[in-house]
């Protein structure tokens, strides 16, 4: 996914018009038909309208005669479609372009939601290559359509004007076709260096995203405004508009110099068959009519020809930028599948973590290095270690978001990896140290724990009465209706829309684990850091109701609040990537190692508060 290579084989041109061809068509057939006519018709129009032109202009010098009035009455009726059609096109264009964006955003973001694990999300080119899928998944197919049959309606158009010069002089015809030829060649190359230059300026405007919501959102308002970071952040996002700016103005002054050099040349072989001609109907050869008609070819195919290297341009960018999304939505598993998932029953014996080594990525230093772990069925065990030991990594590891670089995860002897991970899934609950804050209404940021308890209340409440919430969700303006959020009203629609709360740390914290609780019944239950923003009393009831929920359950719970962890059957404490200590408190306490010492840091701390 990392491949920044800019450019199709002949094979691959093809596959993408199908493919583009193929989208718009199952989203939009019948605008797609009527688009494909048009373009055609549009095409013929011009051609039609220089004939008629030749025909009226001879027969007004021989004489008016009733076949002259019906070419007369078929010129306006011509100049009629001349004038409706392209507004009829630009209709059909936008209602394929809607339909065509719906079908692409949900054919990429299936394929985003198939990537089993993190890595991918960490990956600044995956991610650039993401954010050019979906802003060319939604125009891109339209403008390859456009491309392909502006192309063919152009060829049409222009074959039809040649045959005008040809009847004048076959040796204009064949030069000004020729001098069409530089014209579609450099229109290509610029095409190619443009899609290249969207590439180049992507990670700049990602930047300049960020630095955006840096300014505007409510979550960095605090800082920004009492570290006075609005100057500094509006400089470094200006930077990255500069930056990309820059090559987009290269790339124009490229355009515009090989642009003029091009209508030069035109205007050189436009200019030279325009005197050959008048002087060769000087001498009598031609009429006026043929002398109106070379003006109408001559400029005729040298716009058609323009405008159909522009569309091979278009195209040709378009098939560029569609080919992100395309190599997204065809991206091979981020993570191994085995080819026939091994079932997964119900937990029985426990979770192991055999000779378990991992780091990040092959540029980033070890993290674990042959850890072995065994959480047993029906127990809790706790970790333990300082910042940056690994303990969050191992919940990563345990929820296969990453697999070990080696060593295995084992569930009941069965590696993780032979399992289908949408099924491991479904067994696990989990509290995450960095869990989300979702900007929905407060029921829904509980029921998405399990979606089958969006739509029943009775469920979601009995969560949050027992994570201690319910009081505090029951009294907002809107009840569980309310928006945790104060970014979006809840029913816009409304004349006066419910305000939208911020709930408090502690209790987003609380919904949190709210949400934990709808997934009771599965087989792990993962905790890192439940408590960490809660208030002493808080934490206390939290744990205790955490102790109740946990009994019998098989989980792992992670907390720098060591009083918290005491309890738990097995104390593990992760140290320089290892397993360096285990057992229960009062074993850990005497063993005098990493753990007495911390615990005993603690207690003294509290101690000396005289609590
Ligand atoms: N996605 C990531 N990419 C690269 N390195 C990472 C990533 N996540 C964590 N790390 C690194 O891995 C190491 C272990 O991090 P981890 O979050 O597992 O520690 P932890 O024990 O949970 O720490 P804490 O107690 O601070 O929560 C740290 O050095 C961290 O910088």
């Amino acid at each position: 996914m990392t491949d920044r290579r800019i450019g199709l084989s002949p094979a691959e041109v093809c596959s993408r018009i199908g493919s583009a061809v193929g989208l718009t068509l199952r989203a939009a057939p019948g605008s797609l038909a009527g688009y494909v006519a048009g373009t055609l018709l549009a095409a013929g129009l011009p051609v039609a309208t220089a004939w008629l032109t030749r025909s009226v202009v001879d027969g007004l010098v021989s004489g008016v005669t009733p076949r002259w009035t019906a070419q007369v009455v078929a010129l306006a009726v011509v100049g009629l479609f001349a004038a409706a059609v392209p507004a009829a096109l630009r209709y059909l264009h936008n209602e394929m372009e809607r339909a065509v964006a719906l079908v692409a955003k949900e054919r990429l973001f299936t394929a985003v939601d198939r990537i089993i694990g993190l890595a991918r999300f960490e990956d600044p080119a995956f991610l650039d290559r993401l954010e050019l899928a979906d802003e060319s998944g939604g125009r891109g197919p339209n403008r390859v359509v456009d491309g392909a049959f502006g192309v063919l309606g152009g060829l049409l158009t222009v074959s039809g004007f040649l045959g005008s010069l040809w009847v004048v002089s076959p040796v204009m015809g064949v030069l000004v076709l020729a001098s069409g030829l530089p014209v579609l060649a450099a229109e290509l190359v610029l095409s190619r260096r443009r899609a290249w230059t969207n590439w180049e300026i992507t990670p700049a405007e990602r930047r300049e995203l960020f630095y955006r919501d840096m300014l505007a959102t409510e979550q960095a308002a605090k800082e920004v405004r009492l570290f006075g970071l609005g100057a500094f952040l509006r400089g470094r996002m200006l930077r990255e508009r500069r930056a990309a700016n820059a090559a987009q103005h290269r790339m124009d002054r490229r355009e515009l110099a090989t642009q003029a050099g091009l209508g030069l040349f035109s205007a050189v072989v436009a200019g030279a068959g325009l005197i050959w001609v008048a002087r060769a109907a000087q001498g009598g050869q031609h009429t006026v009519g043929d002398i109106a008609l070379f003006i109408a070819g001559i400029v005729g195919v040298q716009g058609a020809m323009a405008a159909v290297a522009q569309q091979v341009a278009t195209g040709h960018q378009a098939l560029l930028l569609f080919e992100h999304y395309v190599t997204v939505l065809r991206a091979a598993p981020d993570l191994p599948v085995a080819p026939t998932p091994a079932a997964l029953p119900a937990l029985r014996s426990g979770i192991e973590f055999r000779d378990v080594w991992f780091r990040y990525t092959d540029a980033h230093p070890w993290v674990l290095r042959g850890v072995n772990l065994t959480v047993p069925h029906g127990r809790t065990v706790a970790l333990a270690g300082l910042n940056g030991a690994g303990k969050s990594t191992v919940v990563k590891l345990l929820c296969r978001l990453y697999d070990p670089t080696r060593g295995a995860v084992l569930w009941d002897g069965v590696d993780i990896r032979e399992v289908e991970p949408a099924v491991l899934r479904t067994r696990i609950s989990a509290v995450f140290q960095d869990y989300v804050n979702y900007e929905m209404t407060a029921a829904e940021n509980i029921g998405v724990g399990d979606l089958t308890a969006l739509g029943d209340p009775a469920r979601i409440e009995a969560a949050a009465h027992r994570a201690g919430v319910h009081e505090t969700l029951a009294g907002l303006p809107d009840g569980y209706d309310t928006m945790l959020s104060r970014r979006y009203h809840n029913d816009p629609s409304t004349a006066a829309p419910a305000a939208g709360v911020n709930p408090s740390g502690g209790q987003r914290q609380r919904i949190a684990i709210a949400r934990a609780f709808l997934r009771e019944d599965r087989d792990l239950v993962i905790l890192d850091e439940p408590s960490a923003g809660l208030d002493a009393e808080a934490e206390h009831e939290i744990h205790t109701r955490l102790r109740a929920q946990r009994a019998g359950l098989t989980s792992l719970l992670i907390s720098h609040r060591l009083g918290a962890v005491r309890d738990a059957g097995l104390i593990v404490v992760l140290s320089g990537g290892v397993v360096a200590e285990q057992g229960d408190h009062d074993a850990l306490v005497a063993a005098g190692g990493v753990y007495a010492r911390l615990f005993g840091l603690q207690a003294a701390g509290y101690r000396n508060q005289g609590v």
